[in-house]
């Protein structure tokens, strides 16, 4: 069976290569998350897959047919994009805009046949948004927006949808319903759906795959085995807001971990690398190469810490 998305020997960038050697392939029924550090590469990505950017090596097939040989209709057949960027058209209403998806489907100017207004209703209704189908754009909240957006993508009635940061902007709540909402529409609908986020620890629970660019690669796979495989992708320093702060080696499961991560961020701005901190579930131990000792609180590994490092400087 072929791959609905298939990426060979492919080389992406301007007039530098950005990532290469991609080599992946996504199935229609299946969300992947796209996640990298900012600046990577996912945006030069996901544009060298809609074929708007032009290929520095190797090939994207759609459903079997090369990107470069599809047009923009064809293109926008297959698949449809929700930028979260995307400006807000002033005094359109949600209907407005979730009807500019059949737009692919008609000339310049189109008027909506019945069979369209009952698809719309349809999404409408399977969004939760039919009682703000009235309403303008700028009135929604950013959740229901989002959603509005993702109600265009589906009007375009592409089996593939792509997703640039959904979730960004979102409180908690909203982001579990976006997400859900993705994974629904690829199972219920057997739609293909790739989403790049920033809040990927929450997003990897539902996703099928992880597609992780790092070092000019892309490392792809099922999301649990990527994270797995990868330790670093555990590790909390993926959230260091600190800059001048480098964690020491923590060895401990994945919540005390991250406990402690941010325990020490926010109290040292200091490399803390020549340390290790292990788990050992009634206290931590904490040892450098000069020295051994165990504690209970987190209080008291502060003080430590503050200790050894101030006697370092003095030395
Ligand atoms: N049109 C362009 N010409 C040349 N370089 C570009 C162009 N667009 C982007 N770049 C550069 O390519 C690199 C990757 O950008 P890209 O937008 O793909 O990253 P990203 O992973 O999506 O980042 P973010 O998470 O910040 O959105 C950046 O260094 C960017 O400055």
């Amino acid at each position: 069976m072929s791959k609905f998305l298939e990426i060979k020997q492919l080389t992406i960038g301007y007039s530098n290569p950005l990532v290469s050697g991609i080599d992946s392939s996504l199935e229609l029924g299946e969300v992947g998350l796209l996640i990298g550090n900012n600046g990577i590469g996912k945006t030069t990505l996901i544009k060298s897959i809609l074929g708007q950017n032009k290929l520095l090596n190797g090939e994207i097939l759609i459903n079997g047919k090369a990107i470069q040989e599809l047009d923009e209709n064809q293109i926008a057949q297959q698949i449809a994009i929700v930028f979260s960027k995307a400006e807000i058209p002033d005094n359109y209403t949600v209907t407005d805009l979730i009807s500019l998806g059949k737009y692919i489907h008609y000339p310049y100017y189109f008027q909506l046949n019945e069979a369209d207004k009952k698809e719309i209703t349809e999404i409408l209704r399977k969004l939760n948004l039919s009682e703000f189908e009235n309403k303008k754009l700028t009135e929604l909240s950013d959740g229901n927006l989002q959603k509005a957006f993702i109600g265009r993508a589906l009007a375009q009635n592409s089996p593939f949808i792509i997703l640039d940061e959904p979730t960004t902007h979102l409180d908690e709540e909203n982001k579990l319903m976006i997400l859900s909402l993705l994974r629904n529409l690829a199972k219920n609908e057997n739609k293909l759906i790739l989403f790049s986020s920033h809040d990927w620890r929450l997003a990897k629970e539902f996703a099928d795959k992880i597609w992780w660019i790092k070092d000019q690669k892309l490392i792809s796979g099922i999301a649990e085995e990527v994270i797995l495989s990868h330790p670093e992708l555990s590790q909390p320093t993926i959230l260091n807001f600190n800059q001048s702060f480098f964690p020491p080696m923590i060895d401990a499961p994945e919540l005390e971990k991250e406990m402690m991560f941010s325990y020490l961020q926010k109290n040292f701005d200091k490399d803390l690398r020549k340390f290790k901190l292990t788990f050992k579930n009634d206290f931590w131990d904490l040892n450098s190469d000069k020295f051994y000792d165990n504690y209970h609180t987190f209080q008291e590994i502060k003080q430590a810490l503050e200790k050894l490092l101030d006697t370092r400087d003095i030395n």
